[in-house]
């Protein structure tokens, strides 16, 4: 209404003013965007609401006989620096498949190549058989590969519920039409999954460390991925945080969902994980279930070789 008034009222009083109408319009539309970008008269903002239980039958994970991840040969230099040097990854549906190495072997380089946000030198990526590869991330998410990021990133003004919304439709790029009975259901049911379903309608903002860390892994679910990847989802947690955080990721895994995780708490990868991977300077020193990469002589020598690294003590700790 107040644009109406604006676009009617105003000709009328610049009449006199004839040639400078264009000149005063422009300003004022760059200094109503620039004071006001949320509209000088702010519409309220549009709340839905969640259906109060979710269908007791569907779960956030669905994943098939087929659901499997498949790396073979991922390298990607950055100029002279090789990052990840011929790496082969396999997680089964239902299992937790860890990547530990110190800081700079190239964890996070991988899971960045394998989810399409920067391209491989060279590789492939297979999931539930279908070459993924070169795709844009969006298209790597919705053929069923979601991740999260070592740092944070919700949207801090929108709700809960609303962020998890957002995971949903990142599945079918859906963002320019209403969410429909399915997405909400499925927003629910992510909530109710990792606990949060009693802080839906809270500003994502105001949620302690553990509940946003939380949230992301929400957020992930909502798309239904068939493989998930975290990276470092424990990151800043305090013990009990990362305890819980631990127990939801097995619970995913309970799903039928193939996780991939990055973590720098050696103890708990060994407790939580079917395989581990082992990487240094972008190559796999070793991969094997957790009793095999304990005793692994390489692995040893590659933590016990850093000499003051809080990684070595953890490891000494759980190698023994
Ligand atoms: N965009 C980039 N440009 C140049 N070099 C990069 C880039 N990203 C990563 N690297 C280099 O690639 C190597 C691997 O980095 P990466 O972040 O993948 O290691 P990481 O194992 O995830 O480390 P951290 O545990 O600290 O997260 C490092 O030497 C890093 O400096």
């Amino acid at each position: 209404m107040v644009g109406a008034i604006v676009i009617v009222a105003l000709p009328e009083a610049l009449r006199t003013v004839q040639e400078y109408r264009g000149l005063f319009f422009a300003l004022l539309l760059i200094v109503i965007v620039i004071l006001r970008p949320q509209g000088v008269w702010p519409a309220r903002p549009r709340r839905f609401r969640l259906p109060a239980r979710a269908p007791a039958e569907a779960r956030p994970a669905p994943a098939g006989p087929g659901a499997l991840l498949a790396v073979d040969g991922l390298s990607r230099e950055f100029g002279g620096v090789t990052a990840v040097e011929d790496l082969r990854l396999r997680a089964a549906a239902g299992q937790v498949v860890s990547v530990i190495g110190p800081n700079g072997a190239g964890k996070t380089t991988a899971f960045n190549c394998i989810t399409g946000l920067i391209p491989p030198s060279s590789g492939t990526v297979v999931l539930a058989g279908r070459r993924v590869r070169g795709l844009p991330p969006h298209r790597v998410a919705a053929a069923g590969l979601a991740r999260t990021f070592q740092s944070i990133r919700l949207f801090d003004e929108m709700t809960v519920a609303e962020n998890v919304l957002i995971g949903r439709f990142a599945r079918d790029r859906a963002l320019l039409r209403p969410p429909r009975r399915a997405d909400l259901d499925a927003v629910r049911r992510c909530l109710d999954f990792v606990g949060l379903a009693g802080a839906a309608d809270r500003p994502a903002g105001g949620l302690p460390y553990g509940d946003r860390r939380r949230l992301e892994i929400a957020r992930a679910l909502a798309a239904e991925p068939r493989a998930l990847l975290l990276d470092e989802p424990a990151a800043g947690a305090n013990p009990t945080e990362k305890r819980a955080l631990m127990e939801l990721i097995a619970r995913i895994s309970g799903l039928g969902t193939a996780v991939v995780l990055i973590e720098h708490d050696v103890a708990l990868v060994m407790s939580i994980s079917d395989r581990v991977t082992v990487l240094e300077h972008g190559r796999a020193i070793a991969e094997g279930p957790p009793g095999e990469i304990r005793a692994d002589p390489r692995v040893i020598a590659a933590y016990l070789g850093v000499p003051d690294d809080p990684e070595t003590d953890l490891v000494t700790e759980v190698l023994g």
